[in-house]
Formats: structure tokens, sequence, C-alpha cells
């Protein structure tokens, strides 16, 4: 590839059609945020909303906002605007509880869709939570955990028995950034008859994602990272449209029952997604994802994904080109762009302390276990001078050998 400079940065930038959008987040000065998989920056219109939620609808409204401030139905209204960017129907998804407690509720509510088959599959390596409900749905409900290798052809063999009944899989590894194909992952279950539950924790607001179009059955997903919805924010969770009359899901809470202020004695579940939905929801933090999912309302999908592609070429290009960067880098990430979420991990054993060295920097990745150092794009508040400067500062941490000076290696709870 060509080799890059600055210059041509500055010029992209001058001709990016998304550059606006940074205007509408707030970063501090001087640094260069690529954490944004782990946790997103703040959309500036957040505060504003959280504070009126406070003062205006708790502290004027009171007890009547349930009513008049719509807040019974928001994890239905945040689902419906949310499914633009997750290729699924507005009464598809409700927003509500954490990603661990949907992995929970999607996989029993698939064991149950899948009598006669007795085990939840998952993938090695997948995000600990996904392994650990899993292990926790299997004990419960006397199923059967299996792990296979996320690739197309072992799991293929897993599911050649015929006894899996729900698949997990993260759309894109949390580790390396690898995005996996959606749709032929998808078909290839159903033909060995199993389900599917998709985590989208990295790839909603990450990269296209088309559930309705793939066929999925389930999905799960954060929106504190790509989505911008801040520190615990809700999760979500999507059920397609043909399982929803039949799926009972195990936290069979009041907030999805199917009359609610009736207070009947048993469980019957509400009609469509809400039925996933279980107890009261933190109705502070949707105020949050509300401001977040407003601006999505007006990025172009594909505009991201171009853009997205481009900043992680680039920072390839300069930290690792040909696969290998300064001092035995070595790419993890897939290198073909249609493998690719919007992330690159590159292994070093000293991974550590550089991501430290370069956050001294102002340059903020971080590290997972057991050697890699994570950099995540978010094409809405990135530009392509500040990737240029962040791989080029990589370099030089690397190449200076700045990053043995043991403050960095020092170890911090979150890393
Ligand atoms: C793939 C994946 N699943 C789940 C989670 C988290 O689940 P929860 O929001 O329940 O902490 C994360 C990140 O924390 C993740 O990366
Ligand atoms: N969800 C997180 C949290 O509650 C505390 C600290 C970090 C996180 C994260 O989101 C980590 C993230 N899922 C990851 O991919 O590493």
């Amino acid at each position: 590839m060509a080799p890059v400079t600055r210059e041509e940065c500055a010029k992209r930038d001058a001709e990016d059609p998304l550059a606006a959008f940074r205007g509408e987040f707030r970063l501090p000065e001087g640094v260069i945020y690529l954490d944004g998989n782990s946790l997103g920056a703040l959309p500036a219109a957040v505060p504003g909303r959280v504070a009126d939620l406070i003062e205006r609808e708790w502290g004027e409204g009171l007890i009547a906002s349930w009513n008049d401030a719509g807040w019974w139905d928001k994890p239905r209204e945040l689902g419906a605007m949310l499914a633009p960017l997750l290729g699924a129907a507005g009464d598809e998804v409700v927003v509500g509880d954490g990603v661990s407690a949907n992995i929970f509720k999607t996989l029993v509510a698939g064991l149950r869709l899948n009598p006669g088959r007795s085990v939840l599959l998952g993938e090695d390596g997948n995000f600990p939570t996904d392994l650990y409900i899993t292990q926790g749905a299997a004990e419960i409900t006397g199923a059967e955990e299996r792990r296979a290798p996320a690739r197309p052809d072992a799991l293929e063999e897993a599911l050649a028995g015929g006894d899996v009944a729900v698949l997990l899989l993260s759309h894109v590894d949390y580790r390396t950034g690898e995005l996996r194909d959606m749709a032929a992952i998808t078909e290839l279950a159903h033909r060995h008859g199993a389900l599917v539950v998709w985590d989208l924790c990295h790839s909603a607001g990450a990269v296209p994602v088309d559930l309705d179009g793939c066929g999925a059955d389930f999905a799960v997903g954060c929106t504190y990272k790509y989505l911008n919805a801040g520190p615990g924010a809700p999760g979500f969770v999507y059920a397609a449209r043909r399982h929803q009359p039949h799926l009972r899901q195990p936290l069979s809470g009041w907030h999805g029952h199917a009359r609610p202020f009736d207070f009947e004695p048993d469980y019957r579940p509400a009609d469509g997604a809400s039925r996933l939905l279980s107890g009261s929801q933190p109705l502070v933090a949707d105020a949050a994802l509300e401001a977040s999912l407003r601006v999505w309302s007006r990025v172009d999908m594909e505009q991201l994904r171009t853009k997205s592609l481009a900043l992680t070429d680039l920072f390839i290009t300069i930290a690792a080109p040909g696969g290998t960067g300064p001092g035995g880098l070595r790419l993890v990430t897939p290198a073909e762009p249609e493998r690719r979420g919007s992330q690159v991990s590159l292994a070093h054993p000293d991974g550590y302390p550089i991501v430290q060295a370069l956050i001294a920097r102002g340059v903020i990745g971080d590290f997972r276990a057991p050697d890699v150092l994570r950099f995540g794009f978010t094409p809405l508040y990135l530009g392509y001078t500040e990737v240029f400067d962040a791989a080029t500062a990589l370099v030089e941490v690397v190449e200076s050998g700045e990053w043995r000076d043991p403050r960095h290696s020092r170890r911090s709870q979150v890393t």
C-alpha cells in the first residue's frame, strides 16, 4: 500500500461526510480515544436529556411520568429506535437489563423452543460472561455446555451430531476484532436444526447488521460501547417475529406480563418481544440512551462502514504493514476488510506496558490478556489525522523502548 502522510489524512478529514458528528461528542483535549469499543464517548446531548428526566419528568411529573413521559413504554420505544441499526423491525427489539441477563433469557428460551435437544454450543474464546452464563444456564436446565472454535468447519462438526439446541456466537470477536459471516453461520446452524443467539456487543453501531436478512433467531447486545449510552447502560434483546408467540423466557417478571396492572397471581407472557422484559428498568440510564440514539438516527451505516474500514486500514498500514510491526508487533485482526469489525488488535508479549505508555501519551487503547493490544475505531468521533498520530505514537513507543519504564507495568483493576 502507498505510504500515508499526515497531509493526506488532513485532506481526508476535510472531505469526510461524517466529520460533523465529532462536534456532537465531548472528548477531553489532547486525547485520542481508541477505546470506544469498551466505553463509548459522551454525546453532548446526554447531560441535558438526563437532567430533563430528573428535574422535569421525575421532579415535577412524579409518578404520572410513567404515563405522561412514556416511561412504561421506554423499552419498546428505544428498541424501535435501535432496530434500524440492527436490521430488525421495530417490534423485534426491546431495551432492558444487561447483556448477561439477556444471554441467559435467550439461551433458555432457545432450549425450550428446541425440545429434544440438550446442548448449548458456545465458542472458544468468547467474552467470559457469554461462557459463564452458558455454564449457568446449562447447570440450571440440565443442558450440556459445549464449545467449538468459531470457524465454519469446526462449527459444522460440532453441529453435525444433531443435539445442539442453541448456538451462541459473538458477531465480532472482542479480542481479535474478527467479524463473522452472520448469514452463512445462521444458515449452517439452521441446516443442523439449531437456533442461534448472536452477541452484537462489538458490532452494534460498529458495522451494518442485518438480523432479519440473515434469518437470525435471537440477538443481544450492549449500548455502552459503539452506541455511546454511558457506563452500565441497558442492554437490548432481539427475537425474530416468528419466534415471539412461542418463546418462554425464564426471568418471567411483571414487565413482561400480558396484563401487568391486573396484578394476576400467575404469569402470562405479553405479546411480542415485550415478553423478554422482566422488571423495572433504569429510566435515568434510558434517557442517556435515548439522546445517543437520536444521533444514530442520522447516521448512514454504509458511510460509517466505509470510514471504519479506512481508519482501520490506515492504522494497520502504519503500525503493522503486511501484518508485522516494530519490535515484533503482530496483527491479530483479519487483514481482509470483510472479516474485520471496527477494531485493530495487535499481539506483543509486552502488550500491557506498551498500551500504558501510549495512554501516558494521550492515546487510549486497552489490553486484553494474554498479549493483545486493542484499538477501537469509532467513525463518528475519530478523524484520519488522529488515527495517523495514534499509529505513529505506537510505532515510536515500541521503537524507543519508552514502555520499559517500570511505571507502565503497574497493573490497575480495570485494564
Ligand atoms: C461480547 C461481550 N458480551 C458481553 C459483555 C458484557 O456483558 P454485561 O453488559 O452484562 O456486562 C461484553 C463486554 O463487557 C462483551 O464484550
Ligand atoms: N462492560 C464493562 C464493564 O462493566 C467494566 C469494564 C469494561 C467493560 C467492557 O465493556 C469490556 C468489554 N466488553 C471488552 O470487550 O473488553
